[in-house]
This record gives structure tokens, sequence and C-alpha cells, in this order.
């Protein structure tokens, strides 16, 4: 099981941590805080991986990066910076995907324990099986404004990620704001975010001479280019009260100059639709029967409706700006002249990118949920990692616990003791079993035979999935098939999922019989080293044969209620894994999540099969 074993006193926990190899993932706010604790705790060997650039919006919590690092790759800078505090530390940065195939179970082998500093549920949760599949002990954290929770994840031992289904996050990075918008929140997010404060907030980074400090050309330019854009805007809020134009030329320079610009930018819109420019005059003289719009604001305004909106709200707001003597604005989702500003301006936005647009009410109801990200929060859950991660090395399961953070009077911090691995969860009650194949010379048909049903002892109600379902009871087209015919190879890391079902008889209690299903056995697929043993057998078993255990039977819903009440007690308040961001909205989304429901049986007639070469395909019969 895991790497550790038998309990350990603190002194001995520290140097077995000192001594390994650990993963990073994320370098963003709560990364770049755990990379330096683990420098300051001196452990043997860091890798950092995060696929991003720095943004100019990282800056004032991401203490590793400068601004002349804007646009450079977050875990490289994020390497450069913190070697320094302890050069002792072998540091290796990737910039990548987490999910490229590349980083397969093999690679995870390495790492004595993983740290997930990530935004978005996908990424954690890929980490997550990773993990499980290869038995190394995981330390899962995020925070949402005062918000935190670190949670040690261990196979077999504590709860994985998905134990407990989450409400869905939806993280919004701050280039996919500023640049590439593809759903309605995101030209929310931009329009309350960005162009409200600039137009008529507090807007500090005006002034600052950013051009001067590029170290390169290419810097130099993208510096040079954002310098001057955020100095037009400037220019743009200074004559807001002054000029009659004020309105044209903030809304030309928006929707028509700065679309031009990011419909030129190179490899921008190779896989996205390439936004499109909106006409100050057409929509100008579209909307002239408009002129002083009070609209409801139930409905989904049209595109004039919206011009006519955000011309009257630019002119109320420069009215209070003029009046009042301190240095902006704020936005108030309850202020109508600067709702009125959200919901226009991002639907414009959102049509500009061919995006769906909203009515106010909803608008509103979206913009009311975004929470900025604390540093203070980021760098006391960084703290948490790595006294959790000692926990892990001192391999008291007694004390291991998750943690939450919460801005409470009577206290800041709870501790929960983790909890055994839901049976029910789809992700972590899994059998796992390495199988050393030749796949040039297995056939499918050999495999389930002789592997299957001889070795494992599955009935005939085997199904095997890899990605589509590659084989049943009922489509055994790919018998013949070799495995390297099927893409399955010990090269690549292939996993195989096995899915079988028994048939089960009460004890003879009732005449009824009932198919039971076997929990999943993930069947790694590994290369049989270039020789094959004396008696040509192109697959070599592990010694002793495994069953693989039933699943437990589904939790009535008393019972799951139950349980679910009993385990989580706080999370009322962390309902949401959270994420450490600048902005996150959180929604909830109806979906096949229903805390401790039970995972559903595997339907493996449902599943999409892979495209046969043979004809015969279709006129196969599926089991329903
Ligand atoms: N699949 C992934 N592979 C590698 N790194 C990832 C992956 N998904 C997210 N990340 C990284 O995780 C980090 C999370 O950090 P954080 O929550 O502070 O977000 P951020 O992108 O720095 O902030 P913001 O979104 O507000 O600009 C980011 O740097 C992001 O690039
Ligand atoms: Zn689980």
């Amino acid at each position: 099981m895991s790497k550790i074993s038998n309990k350990v006193g603190f002194g001995e926990a520290l140097r077995r941590f000192q001594e390994s190899k650990v993963l990073l993932v994320g370098a963003g706010g709560i990364g770049c805080e755990l990379l330096k604790n683990l420098l300051m705790s001196n452990v043997r060997e860091i890798c950092i991986i995060d696929l991003d650039t720095i943004d100019l919006s990282n800056l004032n919590r991401q203490f590793l990066f400068r601004k002349h690092h804007v646009k450079q790759a977050k875990a490289i800078v994020a390497m450069k910076t913190a070697q320094s505090f302890n050069p002792n530390v072998k540091i290796e940065a990737i910039q990548a995907n987490i999910k490229e195939p590349r980083f397969n179970i093999s690679w995870f082998r390495q790492f004595g324990m993983v740290f997930n500093a990530l935004d978005n549920l996908d990424a954690r949760r890929h980490v997550n099986k990773l993990c499980l599949l290869a038995n190394i002990p995981l330390v899962e954290s995020g925070t949402t404004g005062f918000l935190g929770q670190v949670q040690v994840i261990a196979h077999g031992k504590t709860e994985c990620y998905d134990c407990n289904p989450k409400q869905q996050a939806k993280v919004y990075p701050v280039c996919t704001i500023r640049s590439t918008p593809s759903q309605p929140i995101h030209c929310i997010v931009w329009a309350k975010s960005y162009f409200f404060p600039q137009l008529f907030g507090d807007n500090e980074e005006n002034d600052e001479g950013i051009q001067n400090i590029a170290q390169n050309e290419a810097q130099k330019k993208e510096i040079e280019e954002l310098a001057r854009e955020t100095a037009e805007l400037a220019e743009l809020r200074n004559s807001l009260v002054t000029d009659s134009n004020a309105f044209e030329k903030i809304f030309e320079k928006i929707y028509h100059r700065d679309i031009a610009r990011l419909r030129a930018v190179p490899d921008m819109w190779t896989y996205r639709t390439a936004p499109t420019v909106l006409d100050l005059n057409e929509l100008g003289q579209k909307a002239v029967h408009l002129s002083s719009p009070w609209l409801d604001e139930q409905k989904i305004w049209t595109l004039e409706e919206n011009f006519a909106v955000l011309k009257s709200s630019i002119q109320r707001l420069s009215q209070r700006l003029k009046n009042c003597n301190s240095e902006g604005l704020s936005f108030d989702k309850d202020d109508k002249d600067t709702m009125d500003f959200v919901a226009a301006s991002a639907n414009l936005r959102a049509y500009s990118f061919g995006i769906e647009q909203h009515s106010e009410f909803d608008i509103k109801q979206m913009a009311g949920n975004i929470i900025p990200a604390i540093a203070t929060t980021n760098a006391v859950i960084a703290g948490l990692c790595v006294t959790q991660a000692l926990k892990v090395y001192q391999n008291d399961n007694d004390e291991l616990k998750n943690v939450f953070m919460a801005k409470r009077a009577d206290r800041v911090f709870h501790g929960e003791k983790v909890c055994k691995p839901n049976p029910y969860c789809a992700t972590c009650s899994f059998k796992h079993m390495q199988l050393p194949v030749d796949h040039y010379r297995l056939l499918l048909k050999d495999f389930v035979k002789y592997i299957l049903h001889d070795f494992l002892r599955y009935s005939e109600e085997v199904s095997v999935i890899k990605e589509d379902l590659i084989y049943d009871v009922d489509f055994e087209d790919n018998c013949e098939s070799t495995l390297a015919d099927l893409g399955i190879s010990g090269n690549n890391n292939t996993v195989l999922t096995i899915l079988g079902e028994e048939e089960r008889s009460d004890n003879g209690k009732t005449a009824d019989s009932q198919n039971v299903t076997r929990i999943p056995l993930l069947l790694e697929v590994l290369p049989m080293d270039g020789h094959t043993d004396a008696s040509n057998i192109p697959y070599r078993l592990p010694s002793e044969t495994t069953v693989i255990p039933l699943k437990p039977e589904p939790l009535r819903s008393s019972e799951a209620g139950k349980e679910s009440t009993d385990t989580k007690g706080v999370d009322d308040i962390f309902e949401v894994m959270p994420s450490e961001n600048e902005i996150i909205d959180i929604e909830v989304i109806d979906g096949e999540d229903v805390p401790n429901s039970g995972s559903p049986k595997p339907r493996v007639s449902s599943l999409k099969r892979k495209p046969s070469t043979t004809d015969e395909t279709d006129t196969k019969k599926s089991k329903n």
C-alpha cells in the first residue's frame, strides 16, 4: 500500500520528508507559498508543474513573481526565484498541463508525495485519480476568500477527493476574462472586475511605467501594448465628465479597436471563433429612439437596447463621478446604475464573442458570487499543507486530519478526523492489478478467456473498457485482434477498466436471483521486458489469483442521509472544495452527483462502443 510504513516519531518523519522527492501541481497563489515552504523544509527534490504564464493580476498575491515576469511561464519563474531561498534543494520546473499522457502512473510513482495547488475540479480530480492508481499520498488544498481547506488523501486509508461529490465550482482565469471569453460569466466578470473599475473605480495601476522594466524585445512590446491600452482608458476616464463624446470614444475603443487588436493576435483564434467588432454608428442609429431606457430587467435586451442602456448608464455614472470627492465608484449589484453598466457592457461583449446574452436579473445573480483571493489565506493553507504532510510521514493514521479555515470569531481552524474511503465512490473503490503482456501476440479473446475468466474468475458477464467498450459477451467483434491492434500496450501505460457482474441467488431465501456488480478492476498493462517464458505464453500472471470483491449493497436513502450528516459536520461552510483564485463563481449545477446516494451500477450496454472494422457492428444486438 503506502510507501510509508509503521508509525514513527516527528524527527524521523521530518528526516523522511527531507529525503523525499515531491511533486507540486500549480504555481499560483497556494503553489508559490508552498514552494517556498518546501524549500525551507529542506526536502531533497521538488518537481513543480504549471501550464500557465504570469498575469499582471497574479502579482498582488503570488510573491515569487514581479512585473518584469509578466507573460513568462509560472513554473519556471517560481523555480528561479525560489531556488535562492535554498540552493541545496533540486528543483525541476515544467510548463505543461498535468493531464498530458506523459505524466502517467509510472511518472507519478517517482514521487514520495504530491501536493495539489490547483484552481479547478477537473485537474484536481485527475491528480486524485493518478495518485490513487500510483498509490502516492496526496495533500489537496484550496482557498476561497477567507475559507481554506487541506485534505490528506491516501488510497485505501482515507476518503479520496471524489468520495464526497462536490458542487461544481467554476473558476475563470484572468486571461480568459480579458482575451478569450467563451461563456456569459466570463463577460460578466470582465465587465464587473475589469471594465467598471478601470472607468469608474480606483485604478491605481494607471500611472505605473511598466515598459521600463521589460527584459527583451517581445516582453517590451507586450508591456508597451498593455501600458498603451491602460493609458488610453485612463485618458477616456479623465474626459468622462468634460467630453460630450466620451461615450462614443469609450465604445469605439472597447468594442472596436481592442477587439480588432485581439483578432490580430497570431494563433489566438486557430481553435476558437474570432470576435466581431461592433459598429458604433449602426447601433447608434438603431438605438436613437431608446434615448432614456428603463427596460424590463427580466427580459433579454436586444443589441441596440444594450447599447442604449450602456450609454445611459455611463452618463449617469459620469455624473456621479463628477459629484463624488473620493477616488471613484464601486460596483454594487443592488445599485441600478452600476448594475445597468455591467449588464449592458457584458452583453455587448458576449455578442461580440458569439456568446449567449442574459437578462439583467440573471446577470445580477452571477455577478454577486465573485470572491476575491486573499494572500494571507493562501499562506496559512500552504503552511498547513506541510504540517499535514509531516503527519502522513509519521504514518499516524489517528492524527491525520482534514483542516478547515474560516473567518469566525470563535474558531478559525477546525480539524476533522479523516474518514475511511466511501465504499460507493466510483473513483477510489477499485481494485488495481498490473499485468505484463506481449501486446503484439496476445489476442483479446485469449485475454478474456485466460486472464478474466480462468484467472480472475469473472463470469460470462464481464466487460472490458478502454475509453470505449471493447468487449462484452454481446460484442465480440474485436476478439481476433491483438491488444496492440486495439491500441493497448505496456509502453504507454494503458489502463483497462474491467466491469463484472455475478448472479447471486440470495442464499435461496427468495426465488429471484439478482445480478450484483463487482467493484471495478483497473488493470494496468505493462511491457513484458522483451522476453517470454519457456511456455511462450504472451502474459505473466501474478502469483496469486485475485477474486475481485462485490460492490456493497447501495445505501437506503435514510442511511445515506444519516451518514452524510455524521461525517461532514462542517460541510455547510465548505460545500465546495474551494479554489484559490482572484475570481470564482460558485454555481450549483444539477447533475449526477448526489452525495452518498450510492454510485449507480455501471450500465455496460450504454457505453459507447469503439467503431468496428467490420460492417457487422450495427447488426450486433445490445444487452438492452
Ligand atoms: N491542468 C493543469 N496543469 C497544470 N497547472 C494547472 C492546471 N490547471 C490549473 N493549473 C494551475 O494552477 C494554478 C492555480 O493557481 P491560482 O488558483 O492562484 O490561479 P491563477 O491562475 O494564478 O489566478 P487567476 O486565475 O486569478 O489569474 C494556476 O497557476 C494554474 O495555471
Ligand atoms: Zn473516493
